[in-house]
């Protein structure tokens, strides 16, 4: 193993937590930030990325569930952050290991002059030494634009700073066959080659997390799709034990492993595909799935039958086969009101329809990254 990986390291609510308290698990975050500290000792760049905010807001004001409305969620969030990072500072500060606190929104990934700005922030705390420790930015998030989750942030984060590795610490050891609280005979998972394979397998993830915790595995799965088809192996496993980091990078089969694909090599290209909220879809026919799938080619507007969604040019866009399952996505040329007109049309129709010279392409290759399952 390389001396000098990159490591993203995804603590859940679940392993920071005591249940039913909501009381921080003091253990837990001390081992955490033993063995973090250790892995950058050893040369190794790690960002954290912790969730916790709504869950020790909670436990500060004495609530005893989970805010359900926005206003609430976001005021308990503010109340949570200061304490978790206080905590996080005062024990990252024993080793003598700085820290900072990096809180995102779905937005700063969005915009490419953002997602480039995050991109140059993390790059510069890792080089100072520096642990990031990361969160979504629940007080300002609306909801449009959220990641919602902090599985998906960090997978996104991981996508961002080309990590090597996406750890996602929680309360179970690993992906079962379905949820082992309510299934004992739950078969454990130790490696997923394509996350494609998991419909196979007929694994059940379950729709919602522990009691607070918020996505249950299917985010966890949905990190681990963008993770690994960024390059990035992906590893769910026990938060309650941090060393296992440790043992892991060193060989050890704990937890479960999802394989990493081959990357994007282009930096643009990847924040097509993995920071942009696609605005629409666009249904495709056979001819145009077969022309951008196997020759590479952009998207004409004649291979398009069905749109859905409300777009403007640059937006980005899923571009989907007959059945809905997203073959590629790509930024767009035209609004979709220009498409509804010019859907299905050859491309020398389409000045004459419009009463203007359009773009050539719906979506130009250049601008377009296939999905891989
Ligand atoms: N197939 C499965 N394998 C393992 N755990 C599962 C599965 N399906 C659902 N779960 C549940 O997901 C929970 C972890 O999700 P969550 O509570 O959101 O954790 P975190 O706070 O770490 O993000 C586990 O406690 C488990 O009950
Ligand atoms: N940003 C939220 C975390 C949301 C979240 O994904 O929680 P979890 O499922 O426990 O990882 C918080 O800090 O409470």
């Amino acid at each position: 193993m390389p001396s000098s990986q990159t490591l993203v390291v995804k603590i859940g609510t679940s392993s920071l937590t005591q249940t039913p308290s909501g009381h921080l698990a003091l253990s837990t975050i001390a081992s955490l930030v033993e063995t973090l500290s250790s892995l950058r000792q050893q040369g190794h760049r790690v960002i954290l990325v912790s969730s916790g905010a709504v869950g020790v807001g909670c436990a500060r004001l004495g609530l005893t569930e989970r805010p359900r409305s926005i206003s609430m969620k976001q005021a308990v969030a503010a109340v949570g952050q200061g304490r978790l990072m206080r905590v996080y500072d005062d024990l990252f500060t024993t080793l003598g290991q700085p820290i900072a606190q990096v809180l995102l929104t779905r937005s700063d990934l969005v915009q490419r002059s953002r997602y480039v700005n995050s991109y140059r922030t993390f790059r510069q705390l890792l080089q100072l030494g520096v642990i990031p420790i990361v969160n979504e930015n629940d007080t300002v998030a609306v909801d449009e634009l959220k990641f919602g989750d902090n599985d998906t942030l960090s997978a996104q984060v991981a996508s961002l700073v080309n990590a090597d590795w996406l750890f996602l610490l929680t309360d179970v050891d690993r992906l079962y066959s379905a949820d082992p609280r309510s299934n004992p005979d739950a078969r454990p998972i130790s490696l997923v080659d394509k996350v494609a394979q998991l419909a196979e397998l007929q694994v059940e993830v379950g729709d919602r997390g522990t009691h607070w915790g918020t996505g249950g595995m299917v985010t966890k799965i949905e990190a681990a799709r963008i993770a690994t088809t960024a390059g990035i192996r992906t590893v769910i496993t026990d938060g309650k034990t941090p060393p296992n980091l440790t043992r892991i990078l060193q060989g050890e089969d704990l937890g479960t492993h999802f394989a990493p694909q081959p990357p994007l090599a282009n930096a643009r290209k990847r924040w097509i595909a993995h920071g942009l909220v696609p605005a629409g879809r666009l249904y495709l026919d056979e001819g145009a799935v077969k022309a951008i799938v196997q020759a590479g080619r952009s998207l004409l507007a004649a291979g398009i039958t069905e749109l859905e969604g409300e777009f403007q040019p640059q937006d980005a866009v899923q571009l989907c086969d007959r059945t809905g399952k997203e073959i590629a996505r790509g930024l767009v040329n035209y609004s979709h009101n220009e498409l509804q007109k010019i859907r299905g049309k050859r491309s020398d129709q389409i000045a004459a329809i419009l009463g203007y010279e359009g773009a050539e392409t719906v979506v130009h290759r250049d601008n377009l990254v296939l999905s891989l399952a």
